[in-house]
């Protein structure tokens, strides 16, 4: 049998409410909507399927103030972690939100109603105390941020009818919810299970611990990842399910399952390691595997860590008797070289050899194709990494011309095209500013607005064309600092960005222009010509200068060609 529920009962209530489901549904149709964010809808779908049992809807202020305060619901039940409904003035007024009042709540992705709220109350939360109590305090933690940037500045609380489950789209099998997990223990006939949170790709380590706790505790192992939200800069959770998929052949057969959690993590240490053993227990597990540092966001802009290493075992310890999910704390894994094998740190004798590979050298050997040794990970795990994060020679990037009309930035770009696509090995896009103005801004003038939205466009493709892996050479004359700081910011999200000045004296420009253009914007033909009768802001920090007027295309091309390579994006591998 499986752990009992927190609070004694599984509350399921998409099951308890299916027989109504049509009528709530229809009820749905006519009721106003609140349109939740993405991270309320990761607390919907476990208050929905009794992943946050005992709750059956969003704290009321009784609750919340209790969870704040105590640790406790109103009722006396454990509760580390405020699950909150927020909500501005503005739409408790539209849709005329306050108690009794019956709420649909929809999904933004497809526009379902999943569920209604009977709202209890509409309350004003204390952030600061909730900042404080909840999260430590720091006003650089996430979810301090969150909660003073990005949450609203009411509280709806309320029970939940439950119409409908999330729909999910990508690996729906392992997306198991707690009466789902209790019936494949069952199956399976575990009735002890350790459960293995985790945000982070899983390695040889990872394996190494939890096949260690089950052997402690004589126990199955749940590999139980977050697929909801975690923190920003993790590996994305395609790429994370692909390695823990290649992880699981690694385990003696019959020992684990991999199931997905849709959790939206806090990083609230402490608090937070609590929640996640009460959201293990209502999955059915009967050990919880806390390590170091857990769900702890790491360190601030100070450099000093917003929670002490091993206050999240310390925290779970203090409630042990009352959690009903015992904690297998453990200090990191290291590796033994001299004996081949992994040991926890503070078992490893004086003197004994280890060795480690950080996050950051792990993304930097993979950033690099530096190799990734076998002591660390498995192949096939190093496999689907290397797919997400190519090395250089096979990342995105691009180059960002900008210099005045008949500059030569143009005749740059065409020639750089050329020579990137002798190259090979990559798709290359050239987005001439004439190109551009055709294709995508038609209907674009060259007021400061105008030109602003030209650049926008083009940093949007550029930077989706870097994440395909492409070299973007872009080419228009963006006069104008902040959106050029704007196209840096938007690529380097996927790729690196070049700008590169072609400050080419203007008279020289307009000297050479065998169009006639400079002498029509003279003559007032054409209004607001960049250098004649309209700016040209000159970059402050470019990635490199040429000009035309001292040297010719092909020698600024092959400092282009240089920069690259000295940044391994053109290395033949
Ligand atoms: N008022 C004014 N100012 C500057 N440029 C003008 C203007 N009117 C038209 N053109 C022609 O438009 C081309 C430059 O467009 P860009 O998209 O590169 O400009 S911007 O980056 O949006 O500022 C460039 O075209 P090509 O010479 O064919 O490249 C300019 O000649």
């Amino acid at each position: 049998m499986a752990n009992p529920p927190h609070g004694g009962i599984l509350k399921d209530l998409i099951a308890r409410d299916a027989p109504r489901r049509n009528q709530l549904s229809e009820e749905a149709e006519k009721l106003p909507a609140i349109v939740l964010s993405e991270r309320q809808l990761c607390d919907l779908e476990l208050i929905l399927n009794g992943g946050f049992s005992p709750l059956e809807g969003f704290l009321n202020e009784k609750d919340y103030n209790g969870v704040v305060s105590d640790v406790r619901l109103a009722d006396g039940n454990l509760f580390s972690i405020p699950i909150t409904l927020d909500i501005s003035q503005e739409t408790i007024d539209e849709l005329g939100v306050k108690p009794g009042a019956r709420i649909a709540l929809r999904d933004f992705r497809d526009d379902r109603n999943l569920a209604i709220i009977t709202v209890d109350d509409v309350y004003k939360p204390n952030k600061e105390k909730e900042a404080k109590e909840v999260f430590g305090g720091d006003p650089e933690h996430p979810a301090v941020k969150y909660l003073f940037e990005t949450a609203k500045e009411f509280y709806v609380g309320g029970k939940i009818d439950a119409i409908d489950r999330l729909m999910h789209y990508d690996y729906v099998a392992l997306r198991y919810t707690p009466a789902e997990l209790r019936l494949h223990f069952d199956k399976l006939g575990w009735s002890r299970v350790v459960a293995f949170q985790t945000r982070n790709p899983m390695h040889r380590a990872h394996r190494e611990l939890t096949v260690r706790a089950a052997r402690l505790r004589q126990a199955n192992v749940l590999i139980h990842p977050v697929v909801g939200l975690t923190k920003p800069g993790d590996i994305d959770h395609f790429t994370r399910v692909r390695v823990y998929q290649a992880l699981l052949p690694r385990y003696p057969n019959g020992m684990a399952v991999l199931g997905l959690l849709p959790l939206a993590m806090r990083m609230g240490g402490p608090r937070e390691a609590i929640w996640h053993a009460i959201i293990r227990k209502n999955h059915g597990a009967t050990h919880f595997i806390v390590g170091r540092d857990h769900a702890g966001p790491g360190k601030n802009s100070k450099g000093v860590d917003f929670y002490g290493p091993y206050d999240a075992q310390h925290a779970v310890t203090k409630y042990k008797d009352e959690l009903g999910i015992e904690m297998v704390p453990f200090q990191q894994m290291t590796y033994l070289p001299d004996s081949d094998e992994y040991k926890p740190k503070d078992e490893v004798e004086t003197g004994i050899r280890t060795l480690d590979i950080s996050g950051t050298e792990l993304r930097k050997r993979l950033r690099t194709g530096a190799e990734i040794p076998e002591w660390f990970s498995y192949p096939e795990v190093v496999r689907v990494l290397r797919e997400s994060h190519p090395p250089r020679s096979k990342q995105g990037f691009t180059v960002f011309l900008t210099g005045y009309q008949n500059s030569g930035k143009d005749a740059i770009a065409r020639a750089l095209n050329v020579t990137l696509n002798q190259q090979g090995g990559r798709s290359v896009s050239l987005l001439l500013g004439e190109t551009v103005r055709h294709e995508l801004s038609s209907e674009l003038g060259f007021s400061r607005a105008d030109r602003d939205k030209n650049i926008g466009r083009i940093a949007f493709v550029a930077s989706e064309l870097t994440k395909a892996g492409a070299a973007v050479i872009a080419a228009p004359i963006a006069p104008f600092d902040s959106p050029r700081k704007q196209a840096k910011d938007l690529v380097e999200k996927h790729g690196s960005f070049y700008l590169i000045h072609v400050a080419t004296p203007l008279e020289y420009a307009e000297k050479t222009d065998k169009r006639g253009i400079y002498a029509k914007a003279r003559n007032g033909e054409i209004k607001g010509f960049t250098g004649v009768d309209d700016p040209y802001e000159s970059p402050e920090k470019p990635d490199l200068t040429v000009d035309i007027s001292k040297t010719n295309v092909r020698t600024a091309v092959h400092q282009i060609v240089l920069l690259l390579e000295a940044q391994g994006l053109l290395e033949q591998l």
